[in-house]
């Protein structure tokens, strides 16, 4: 029989709140409740009449608690099959039938997120707890499971739409998000155990948070995003956010992370890429002169700063059509005005968030790494030529290697005055992305007298600096480490041109 009247629970939840309505139901329908220690008390001052778990196992709780539950007397209840067989066998043991069984769990992430105190960290792996959620979902022809607090109104809406009379389909609904939390559980344990010397080469992860995207990549494809963002952005406003948004979004934020503690500072970004990027006294500058690098690619970009948009800026910026603009924050006639367009996507960011580790799917499998959070200093750079850069030209070689780290490889950025002049990403060779770069510089309107060169990775040749040499760029930063790095180093001594090592590649696949 597929439909079931919940007679009896058990009940053991470590928050007790949000538990009034369903206590107040179960009242009403007159369900046997059995209970743990501080649960018992909780429901008892609610007015529920309370069977001790210890007075049916006729043991106490155990061991600091670490045994209460655990007994054949509640699991036997839980496990049973509503048939003749098992039927004999509780009432032979005088095991009573549990239909529903109410857990929440002790907090295991939260604790590790506030403590490093391994022993507290240890008692909080719930044992009891997790057995009583998996003995429940397993049987869950018979039985109704709530897992967690998020299943509380589902619970709620049964027991007063349906007077606790349930059905398959919902029941075996709350086995699986049982697995679903069971799992979590267990794989935020492994991952504080998997740390450090003797960890094991397994990737586990659990995210249980997911949003549906209008669609993927591209329309036919279909798309999810796992993740919290309102712990990243407050979504101020417009349309919803689409698969590739949250990719530009993402190298949005990677790039300003760079620039997180220097003047105001703008970036525009199309298909992850930067194509404008300024640092200026003001943020109003800065947007002119990021936008003054390719007014063209702007259209429909991701844009983002690293200080408050004000209106001056705003009444800017909402001159072109943009898909997302994010900020620390937004003066409140910014966005106020900003809002007027109801389809722009406003983020306010909370923090310029990085994971440590960062992995993506491919062949048949998952690759991860070290996410790139190294960023080099002036004082880093080795100086190989017989010039030094001045210590303006230092200052845009940081400039145009924190552009160049953010930008698909090959790439080459041109920069001069904390503004980025030109860039040639995602080609083939080194030689093609410095072309770019001269181009689009030239293109709109930048002459590169005095301008630096940022390389994410080695010249293996000397052709690179010749070109920029020619085209008037008078400092290089690279990492160094061709076979070949003399050439370049001599052609620039040979025409009175710096460069300088960074040792550290940044190539972006
Ligand atoms: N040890 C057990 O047998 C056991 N049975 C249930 N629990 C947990 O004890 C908590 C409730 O305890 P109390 O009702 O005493 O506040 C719940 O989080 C529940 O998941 C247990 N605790 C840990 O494993």
């Amino acid at each position: 029989m597929a439909s079931k009247k919940i007679q009896s629970a058990l009940i053991s939840v470590y928050h007790k709140d949000g538990l009034e309505p369903i206590v107040e139901e179960l009242k009403r329908l007159g369900v046997q409740i059995y209970s743990t220690g501080g649960t018992q008390q909780f429901l008892e001052s609610l007015g529920a009449t309370v069977n001790a778990v210890e007075d049916l196992t006729s043991y106490p709780s155990i061991l600091d608690g670490r045994v209460k539950t655990l007994h054949p007397k509640v699991f036997g209840g839980i496990l049973a099959r509503r048939e003749e067989n098992h039927q004999e066998q509780l009432k032979q043991y005088d095991i009573p039938e549990i239909d529903l069984v109410i857990v929440d769990l002790y907090p295991f992430e939260e604790t590790v997120a506030n403590t490093d105190d391994e022993a507290a960290i240890i008692e909080k792996i719930d044992i009891g707890g997790i057995s009583l959620i998996r003995a429940a979902a397993k049987n869950y022809k018979d039985v109704v499971v709530v897992p967690s607090k998020a299943e509380y109104g589902m619970l709620e809406k049964l027991l007063k739409e349906k007077d606790g009379v349930t059905e398959l389909p919902d029941r075996k609904a709350l086995a699986l998000r049982s697995f679903g939390v069971s799992s979590h559980y267990d794989t935020a344990i492994f991952n504080y155990f998997n740390q450090g010397e003797g960890a094991e080469a397994a990737f586990k992860q659990s995210i249980p948070e997911a949003q549906a995207l209008r669609y993927g990549e591209n329309p036919h494809q279909a798309g999810t995003f796992y993740g919290k963002l309102e712990d990243m952005f407050d979504i101020l406003g417009g349309k919803a956010l689409s698969f590739n948004n949250l990719v530009d979004i993402d190298a949005a934020v990677g790039l300003m992370r760079e620039f997180q503690d220097a003047d105001p500072t703008f970036a525009i970004l199309k298909h992850t890429n930067s194509c404008g990027v300024a640092t200026r006294p003001t943020l109003l500058q800065a947007w002119t002169d990021a936008l003054a690098a390719d007014n063209v690619s702007a259209f429909g970009g991701i844009l983002i700063a690293n200080t408050t948009v004000d209106l001056a800026t705003a009444q800017e910026i909402d001159k072109i059509f943009y898909e997302v603009l994010i900020a620390p924050d937004f003066a409140p006639e910014a966005q106020e005005f900003l809002s007027k367009k109801k389809k722009r996507i406003l983020l306010r960011i909370k923090a310029f968030y990085a994971h440590e580790r960062s992995f993506k799917s491919l062949l048949n499998g998952v690759i991860e790494q070290d996410t790139n959070l190294k960023m080099e200093t002036a004082e880093e750079l080795e100086t190989v030529t017989q010039k030094a850069p001045t210590a303006a030209e230092k200052e845009d070689l940081i400039f145009a290697l924190k552009c160049a780290k953010h930008l698909k490889s090959n790439t080459i950025v041109l920069a001069r005055g904390q503004q980025l002049l030109g860039m040639g990403c995602g080609q083939t060779s080194r030689v093609d992305a410095l072309k770019q770069a001269i181009d689009k510089a030239r293109h709109f309107g930048f002459e590169l007298d005095g301008a630096v060169m940022a390389s994410d990775a080695f010249f293996p040749f000397a052709d690179s600096v010749e070109i920029a040499c020619e085209a008037g760029v008078t400092a290089v930063v690279q990492p160094g480490g061709s076979i070949r790095d003399k050439d370049s180093i001599e052609y620039c001594d040979a025409n009175g041109m710096s460069m300088v090592f960074t040792g550290v590649r940044h190539f972006k696949h």
